[in-house]
């Protein structure tokens, strides 16, 4: 098996936890965080995925994510790349804030746009459009050239960095893709042709 493209979130953040605008921020994996950062490892070595390289961001919830995955498929080694081009969109003002607690401050709907809108920014931060703005550039100059040249690639990074490379590889509307929730800690494997089409998609959830 050959031109995969792994994608998986981190597990469940300290931050995640606390229900915290988190971004750039840099909490740590929570206990149930490590765990299904380790169910994913599992699951990739149950299917003897092996991967060439693994790229992550410099946020350490990723970085600890992708630790764990490569131990768990015995490949602790691997040459893995961390680069902030893959962070978590930038929550700008809004980081640090409770979700609920901004929900009642600035209202249900407004908190919902800043969340979920494809190009509204909250204040201070990034849009998944500028997000997606970074991610897919380095995507196409460092991460797809190995995968079309036939290496496996695993990408631990985060909920709005991957909705922007799921948005490229599978030719979403912005619409549709904020409509798409990625679960902690869950791979994504996706095998790609020689030209970067999906060939299959599999969602490896419990
Ligand atoms: O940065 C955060 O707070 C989360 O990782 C993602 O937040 P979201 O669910 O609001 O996109």
């Amino acid at each position: 098996m050959n031109r995969l493209l792994v994608l998986v979130r981190h597990g469940q953040s300290d931050w995640n936890l606390k229900n915290l605008f988190t971004g750039w921020k840099d909490p740590d994996l929570t206990e149930r965080g490590v765990a299904e950062a380790k169910r994913a490892g599992e699951k990739l070595n149950d299917m003897r995925i092996r991967f060439d390289v693994a790229y992550t961001s410099v946020l350490v919830r990723a970085q600890h994510t992708c630790r764990l995955i490569l131990e768990g498929i015995g490949q602790p080694d691997l040459e893995t790349i961390c680069d902030q081009a893959l962070n978590e969109r930038d929550y700008g003002d809004l980081t640090g804030l409770n979700k609920d607690d901004a929900r009642e401050k600035f209202g249900e709907e407004q908190v919902h746009i800043w969340r979920r809108s494809f190009d509204i920014p909250p204040p201070g931060g990034e849009s998944l459009k500028t997000t997606a703005e970074r991610v897919l550039p380095y995507f196409e100059s460092e991460i797809l050239p190995r995968v079309l040249k036939g290496e496996n690639v695993l990408v631990a990074a985060h909920g709005n960095s991957l909705r922007a490379l799921i948005m490229e590889l599978e030719g979403l509307s912005g619409e549709e893709i904020i409509a798409r929730e990625l679960d902690t800690g869950v791979p994504i494997v996706y095998r790609l042709d020689e030209e970067g089409k999906i060939v299959d998609k599999e969602v490896l959830q419990d």
